[in-house]
């Protein structure tokens, strides 16, 4: 069976890049921006909602461990969201990712292309998952990279000259970012009564694929969405924002919540294999990112996943009498194939996640 690492996972048609045309005069959005009609378009959000806060410090400090843990499982539970503070993350690896970000999507388009999505392949430069000439676009150019591990990577896509040395600065960004990953999962682990030590081998043995997001100013931002809502599909996902402006926005409850970007946090989500494994318990939330009409603004975002040995079901731990499995067992692989598959069809309306149920 393929690796992980050489799996076809999807293609996508190229499309314009939206930075360039928000960079000329618009009269109006393109007709295959405007989001009016399928009502995926974002709404102002509930302002009185607050996406929680975790403290990577207290959960390693034993004085408040017990306390901030609890936290985390209500976090996990009741929003599969939260700012993380706190974390030993050094600032200037993160700082230098953000501005080769930012110099990256500035660069002229010519250069941009070099690191275009070929056909056959998800990774590089444009926009992920169109699969027809008719389907609705969002506000988003990005560039999507496999970072981890090593020898996964498609150097093709990855900018060489210009930005100078964005390579080494993903490079170190990405071990960053694991290091982070395998803490965490520690932590939720340990607040789910499951082994921590397991599940921290299996994230720091796994995949890190980094998605660099740019959404261009756009003159009608309450008609275009930068992208729909969705959950990940990894075990968990870590997002920083290059800057201070807002535009990730969760569901929580059936309203949809602004996530304030706090300097030095970084937000994590729960995806959908921890959504398995957890046996529901902790969900993986809908999310999707609002357009602004001033400032480019600039995310990167690591999905996280387990190594390829890791089987994708409810950990035996949760499961008694009281507590049967609610999803099927997958191995690695047939989680995958099995999601990119459905990109390849048009949308059926049914979650991801119902097709993973027994
Ligand atoms: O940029 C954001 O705020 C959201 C990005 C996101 O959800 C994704 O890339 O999966
Ligand atoms: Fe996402």
């Amino acid at each position: 069976m393929a690796s992980p690492a050489t799996l076809n996972l999807g293609s996508s048609i190229p499309v314009p890049s939206v930075k360039e045309i928000a960079s000329q005069p618009l009269l109006a959005v393109p007709h295959r921006y405007l989001r009016d009609a399928d009502g995926d378009y974002p709404t102002a959000g509930d302002s009185s909602l607050q996406v929680p806060v975790l403290d990577m410090a207290r959960l390693l400090d034993p004085q408040f461990h017990e306390f901030e843990l609890q936290k985390l499982h209500d976090a996990c539970k009741n929003w599969g969201i939260f700012q993380l503070t706190g974390h030993e993350v050094c600032d200037e690896s993160v700082k230098s990712m953000h501005r080769k970000t930012e110099e990256f999507f500035d660069l002229s388009p010519e250069v941009k292309k070099l690191y275009a999505q070929k056909s056959g392949s998800l990774e590089g430069y444009g926009q992920a998952f169109v699969i027809s000439e008719d389907q609705k676009l969002e506000w988003c150019d990005m560039i999507f990279l496999k970072a981890i591990p090593v020898h996964a990577r498609k150097l093709e896509f990855w900018p060489e000259q210009q930005p100078h040395q964005f390579r080494e600065a993903l490079h170190a960004y990405s071990h960053d970012m694991r290091k982070i990953a395998s803490s965490i999962i520690g932590f939720i682990a340990m607040a789910l009564g499951l082994d921590a030590k397991t599940l921290s081998k299996a994230f720091e043995g796994g995949s890190y694929d980094v998605r660099m997001n740019c959404y261009p100013p756009c003159p009608e931002p309450e008609r275009v969405i930068g992208i729909s809502s969705h959950a990940d599909i990894s075990g968990i996902t870590l997002l920083t924002d290059c800057g201070d402006i807002p535009g990730l926005q969760v569901l929580k409850d059936g309203q949809w919540v602004f996530i304030e970007p706090i300097t030095n946090s970084i937000v994590v989500n729960v995806g959908i294999i921890m959504e398995v494994v957890s046996n529901g318990i902790y969900k993986a939330p809908y999310h999707r990112a609002a357009v602004n009409r001033k400032k480019d603004r600039f995310s990167i975002v690591t999905f996280c996943y387990p190594d390829g040995k890791f089987e994708i079901k409810p950990s035996e731990q949760l499961i008694n009498s009281e507590s049967v499995a609610l999803y099927k067992s997958l191995t690695y692989d047939e989680y995958m194939q099995s999601f990119y598959e459905r990109t390849k069809l048009s949308d059926d309306g049914i979650p991801f996640i119902d097709t993973l149920k027994v």
